[in-house]
């Protein structure tokens, strides 16, 4: 499981710590993370062409000491200054002795050292970064992205913010970064996130100090020992009976993947509410399925996944399923029949622009601020809200969150999202709690994107459905062999 803690929380751990240590140990760790990084990088950083920006805090010092120890190994090195007044003094003075060369950012000679740097390393803000670029640095982030190889950013991409994952002005885009200690929000949730490149993380032994997250990213291990396990005494019941209402004479294929999604999620049994049509459609394909015409009718269940191109006119339907007092999973028309708010285990599951008509707000003002946006809904319906997109959260109304590592552009396709509400809906029913189901499921939907795409063409959702067994065996695989 990857860690991700709030700047208040990473500066508390860090006096913690720094109290244990002599002045600078604390910096001169997360300086040999970074430069052995970027000599791994380099492939060996001696004749290397690097420029160093530095803003006027600690991020700026990182990157001042890391650049002495790259001259020190034989690379040419620039330093550009953003605040030559508030430059971190031993970090310029170490650079300055190991020969680097000390430019001011409005000079010429730091547009030409970025046009042939090898390696642009990014410290101008780091966790006390707020608000975006000012214009000097905005500039030199600009040229560095057009001119130079590589950037790397040290803890953060300079100019978003740490806390939120929003990118509220000019930003650097790095190609990796290397943070510092745990992760931060800006390095896992968009748009911030999409600037910082592949991420790697240096140990700076600050975990003993640090509270339990509150945000994380699972991993293979954490999602096969949160899927559930047939014993011995299972039976169908026992599994978990999922009831779907889902799919239309307009829709029916949206009835087919979400069935076909819970079937393939583990559930011991499903239960299709739906008109007779709809309803030998999906049995034709999916004859272990029970049927019935509506929520009321179609037999006991132990949780509910609605709404998957259920077109309009089918409130009531929504309502009683809603109202059933058992777990319930609401999708796509399903979120326009929403109660004031829920009494039970509830899991919503919009994309960015259902998410914005259901709080009254512009799509682009979600894509900006998505984890605020979900944070929002999730308490205004105290439901569990899985926000969809290119890196999916799972936010619970209690402030825990969930951020997916697996997405991909391959599930960019039509009825993808039913074959999760059919998924997640299983593992509700299988017990696990909204925010345990939406993210095992965002996880797993994610790895069968992947394996989808791998195996050639572009990906249909039932594709993506026919991936899942695989990718489920092979995680239950991994948790044997682990156990
Ligand atoms: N505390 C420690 O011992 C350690 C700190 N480390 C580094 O220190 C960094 C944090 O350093 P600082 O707290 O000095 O903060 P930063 O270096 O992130 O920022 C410096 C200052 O810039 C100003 N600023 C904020 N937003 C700005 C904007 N948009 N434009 C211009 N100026 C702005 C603020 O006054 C802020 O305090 C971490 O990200 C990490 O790189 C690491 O060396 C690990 C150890
Ligand atoms: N660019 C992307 N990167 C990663 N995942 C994506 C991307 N675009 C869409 N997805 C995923 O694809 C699925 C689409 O679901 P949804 O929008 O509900 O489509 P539909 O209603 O057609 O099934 C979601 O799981 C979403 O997170
Ligand atoms: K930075």
């Amino acid at each position: 499981m990857r860690t991700v803690h709030t700047v208040e929380e990473i500066r508390a751990a860090e006096d913690a710590l720094m109290a244990t240590l002599p002045p600078g140990a604390l910096m001169q760790r997360a300086v040999a993370g970074l430069v052995s990084t970027c000599a791994r990088i380099l492939g060996g950083p001696y004749g290397a062409r690097v420029v160093v920006l530095a803003g006027g805090g600690n991020n700026g010092g990182d990157a001042l000491w890391a650049g002495a120890r790259l001259a020190g190994r034989g690379a040419s090195v620039d330093a550009v200054l953003l605040r030559p007044d508030r430059a971190h003094p031993e970090g310029l003075a170490a650079f300055r002795d190991a020969g680097g060369r000390v430019t001011a950012g409005d000079d010429v000679r730091a547009g030409a050292a970025l046009a042939r740097a090898d390696l642009v390393l990014d410290g101008i803000l780091g966790i006390g970064g707020r608000g975006g670029l000012s214009d000097d640095a905005a500039e030199l982030a600009a040229r560095a992205r057009a001119d130079a190889g590589l950037i790397i950013a040290v803890d953060l991409p300079s100019g978003v913010d740490p806390d939120t994952g929003e990118a509220p002005g000019a930003h650097v885009v790095a190609d990796v970064t290397v943070t510092f200690g745990t992760g931060k929000t800006a390095l896992v949730v968009d748009p911030a996130a999409a600037a910082a490149g592949a991420v790697h993380a240096v140990d700076i032994g600050l975990a003993p100090y640090l509270p339990g997250p509150r945000t994380t990213v699972l991993e293979d291990a954490d999602v096969a020992a949160l899927l559930p396990e047939p014993g011995r005494e299972s039976d169908k019941y026992s599994r978990g009976v999922v009831g779907v209402l889902a799919g239309s004479g307009q829709y029916p294929g949206a009835a087919l993947l979400a069935v076909g999604g819970a079937l393939r999620g583990g559930a011991g049994m499903v239960r299709y509410a739906g008109p007779d049509a709809v309803a030998a459609t999906v049995r034709s394909r999916w004859p272990e399925t029970i049927a019935g015409p509506s929520v009321a009718e179609v037999g006991r269940v132990q949780a509910w996944t609605v709404g998957s191109g259920l077109g309009d006119g089918r409130g009531a339907d929504v309502a009683a399923a809603v109202g059933a007092g058992l777990p319930v999973l609401v999708d796509a028309d399903g979120l326009r029949s929403l109660p004031d708010r829920f009494a039970g285990p509830a899991l919503l599951t919009p994309h960015a622009g259902e998410l914005a008509r259901l709080l009254g707000v512009e799509r682009a003002e979600i894509e900006a601020r998505r984890l605020h946006h979900a944070r929002a809904a999730a308490g205004r319906w105290n439901a569990t809200v899985l926000l969809k997109g290119t890196t999916t959260l799972v936010v619970a109304p209690d402030g825990r969150v969930r951020v997916n590592s697996t997405g991909t552009s391959a599930l960019a396709a039509a009825g993808t999202g039913d074959v999760l509400a059919g998924l997640a809906g299983s593992l509700l029913a299988a017990g696990l709690e909204p925010l345990d189901a939406g993210s095992v499921a965002a996880y797993v939907h994610g790895l069968a994107g992947q394996r989808a795409a791998a195996a050639g063409g572009y990906p249909s959702a039932g594709d993506v459905l026919q991936q899942l067994p695989a990718v489920l065996g092979s995680l239950r695989q991994a948790d044997t062999a682990q156990g």
